[in-house]
């Protein structure tokens, strides 16, 4: 497979990445047929202490009986430097899932640590490499992190340890925390990274979930880290291309292809400017909609 370009196709889609604890097995047997694009098998923060060894038991049944077909899957390890960090790895050598996850990236070390052990078991590209942003040192290194090593393809930003480590409170809107979030943003897309939006726990107002979709979405987030079965279907509906944007993005590649306008840079599209930059994002998108088309009509 290849790996995720923002700016490229074929697309691998980041809408919704749904973070299971690798410890409930009732859990673990229904990713199967849940539709988000990807799924994090947690053995950090939602795995107690003395359950690390069984939730690894646990994945490492279902990564040889029954792995994922469709859905891209992620490991979440605990950091390297906890008691539990370099057994976790190991399983992520032994069972090979797309990407495995750090948490609690500080440092282009943390990320650079993680990647030697990967070389060293003989992985090159096998397994790609996520990062959670989500401490204050996080978010002041991203820009050395996100250089660490060409295996790092995604930034996940981390809200609730963000908001444990400088007191800021939840609230609608997240206003306090719009300059962190776009620090994230810019960082990881001058770098040509996937950047997801953090986990909303809430999970029964689908209200206010719904809300905080649509403001990732507008902020520039590829996806959103989820809870919950019942949040797939909102983020994939606000990170994928709506029905409007699709008719938009016909629109801007049937003009470029005009025999008039072939010769041109910039048009005019129904009274917008419309530039070649545009045309190369309808493309995407048109690519981003037959993809997810493809994929909802062999699921059916
Ligand atoms: C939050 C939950 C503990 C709620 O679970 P539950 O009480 O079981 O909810 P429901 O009864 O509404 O569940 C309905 C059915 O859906 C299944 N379910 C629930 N959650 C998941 C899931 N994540 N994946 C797959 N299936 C799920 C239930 O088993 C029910 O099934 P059934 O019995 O057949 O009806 C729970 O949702 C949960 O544990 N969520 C994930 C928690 C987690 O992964 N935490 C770590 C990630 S959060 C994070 O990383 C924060 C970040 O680091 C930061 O700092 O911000
Ligand atoms: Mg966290």
């Amino acid at each position: 497979m290849a790996l995720t370009d923002i700016n490229s196709v074929p697309v691998h889609l980041r809408r919704s990445v749904l973070s299971v604890p690798s410890i409930n097995t009732r859990a673990l047997e229904k990713v199967h047929d849940l539709d988000c694009d990807a799924v994090i098998f947690d053995l950090e923060d939602s795995v107690a202490p003395d359950k690390k060894v069984n939730a690894r038991d646990n994945l490492r049944q279902l990564f040889r009986e029954n792995p994922l077909k469709e859905t891209l899957a992620v490991i979440r390890i605990n950091p390297l430097d906890s008691d539990y960090g370099k057994a976790d790895l190991d399983l992520v050598i032994e069972v090979l899932p797309a990407a495995v996850l750090i948490p609690k990236v500080e440092q282009a070390s943390d990320v650079q640590a993680v990647a030697d052990i990967l070389s060293n078991a003989g992985l090159t590209k096998d397994v790609a490499i996520w990062a959670m942003i989500e401490t204050p040192k996080g978010i002041l290194n991203a820009a050395a992190i996100a250089i660490a090593d060409e295996r790092l393809q995604c930034f996940v930003v981390g809200l609730n340890d963000m908001r444990k480590a400088t007191g800021v409170l939840p609230e609608p809107g997240r206003s306090h925390l719009i300059p962190w979030l776009m620090q994230i943003l810019l960082v990881g897309r001058a770098h040509g990274l996937v950047v997801i939006d953090s986990v909303f726990n809430d999970f029964k107002d689908s209200d206010a979930f719904d809300a905080e979709c649509a403001q990732g979405r507008a902020m520039g987030f590829s996806g959103k880290m989820l809870i919950h079965p019942n949040q797939i279907e909102p983020a994939n509906r606000h990170f994928g291309p709506s029905v409007q944007a699709v008719k938009e993005a016909q629109e801007i590649v049937a003009a470029f292809s005009q025999s008039e306008a072939q010769n041109l840079n910039v048009i005019n599209l129904n009274g917008k400017m419309v530039e070649r930059l545009h045309l190369t994002e309808a493309e995407k998108l048109l690519a981003e909609a037959a993809f997810i088309a493809k994929r909802e009509r062999k699921s059916s």
